[in-house]
């Protein structure tokens, strides 16, 4: 039988930090040859641009970026075709990576992996759902009205999580990261093990050759044909809470990968919105960043992302913006950009009134 490519899928809410994650990895691959498969919310590619850069001239590593955020949902024609390419360069490939959007679920292209077409060429080696520790810790998951959306959202993608990355702990104590151990296990009790990142950086073989689908062991069978069950609902927590080592083993059953049917994401929920500003007008970089965090403020942006002209004529800028939090640098692999282009995503954002306070409060053009 020839050897399956295995596949590790990357997923986490909007800023998170999965791009950052598969740039680490690409930086720690040795001598792994990778496939990475990037899909974001947004109309425009900033993760595969950045990831991109990280490569460079690095011909061991194949990018394939997919915007408009749904890879393998219902009327998604991309996936499928993009994987078989793949296959048929299999002696190329030793692992691919799959980062599905900030507002996707994880079981669209698991559920695509067990079809007959890509199950004969791929299997599942793990699911890693990376997690935005101080949004955890600050209740921006909770599920009270003013997070209802986003807390769904995050329930859902750590669900089908083999692996979750607790990923910005900079600046976090011990007891909080407990806490957030305790937060994460109490939401997903399937969860096999959790890792802490600083910057998103993880080992490599904590994140890639995992082989949690195999069916080796018993304990661990997995069922690779379409099965019409969810996972078992009286799966218990873990009997030994191994804290935070990196390797708490949950010695759950296996989970079978039947999946939620998943409608195609706008009619599950109307509500998230993602558009593109842009501006002809170079930028000046400290305006724009009070610009977009005050619009965060006053309209519910979740994620803002992109390349802009800087002001000072010293090439181009890259924009990155976790709701309030808005950080922008000289992009050292961009020498420039055409013009300037940010995406916002969020939940009902009003785009007349985010272009209006971003041209009022940088004194240049947004539409
Ligand atoms: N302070 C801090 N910032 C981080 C860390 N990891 C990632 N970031 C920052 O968080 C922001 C979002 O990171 P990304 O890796 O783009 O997140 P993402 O999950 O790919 O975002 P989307 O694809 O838009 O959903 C960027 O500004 C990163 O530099 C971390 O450990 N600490």
């Amino acid at each position: 039988m020839k050897q399956l490519i295995p596949v590790t899928i990357v997923t986490g809410f909007l800023g998170a930090g999965k791009t950052t994650l598969l740039r680490s990895l690409v930086e720690r691959r040795q001598t792994r040859r990778l496939a990475l498969l990037i899909n974001e919310f947004g109309e425009i590619s900033v993760d595969g641009a950045m990831v991109r850069d990280t490569v460079g001239t690095d011909t061991q590593v194949h990018v394939q970026d997919f915007a408009h955020g749904l890879i393998a949902y219902g009327d998604d024609e991309l996936f499928v075709p993009a994987m078989l390419a793949l296959a048929a360069r299999r002696a190329q490939i030793d692992h691919v990576l799959i980062e599905t959007s900030g507002l996707a679920l994880p079981t669209a292209v698991m559920e695509q992996l067990q079809s007959p077409e890509l199950a004969e060429h791929f299997i599942l080696d793990a699911t890693l759902a990376v997690v935005d520790t101080p949004l955890l810790l600050s209740d921006r998951f909770e599920h009270d009205a003013a997070h209802a959306p986003a807390a769904t959202m995050f329930d859902q993608q750590l669900e089908y999580a083999d692996v979750v990355v607790l990923n910005k702990i900079d600046g976090i104590d011990e007891d909080a990261l407990l806490g957030a151990e305790t937060r994460v296990r109490q939401r997903a009790p399937k969860v096999r093990f959790l890792e802490l990142a600083y910057n998103a950086q993880l080992d490599i073989r904590l994140a890639l050759g995992l082989r949690l689908h195999q069916p080796t062991r018993i304990e661990h069978a997995h069922v690779y044909a379409p099965v019409a069950t969810m996972p078992a609902q009286d799966a218990t927590p873990l009997a030994v809470q191994t804290r935070l080592n990196g390797h708490a083993h949950s010695g759950l059953g296996a989970h079978s990968h039947g999946l939620a049917t998943h409608k195609h994401f706008h009619e599950q929920d109307p509500g998230w919105l993602s558009f593109v500003l842009r501006s002809d007008a170079p930028q000046d970089a400290d305006q724009l960043s009070q610009a977009v965090s005050e619009a965060a403020r006053i309209e519910p942006i979740l994620r803002s992302k992109g390349y802009v002209q800087s002001s000072d004529g010293d090439g181009a800028m890259l924009v990155q913006g976790v709701r309030t939090r808005v950080s922008i640098h000289r992009d050292r692999e961009r020498a420039t950009t055409s013009r300037s282009q940010l995406v916002f995503i969020g939940y009902h954002i009003n785009r007349g009134k985010i272009a209006a306070l971003l041209s009022e409060r940088t004194g240049t053009k947004w539409n």
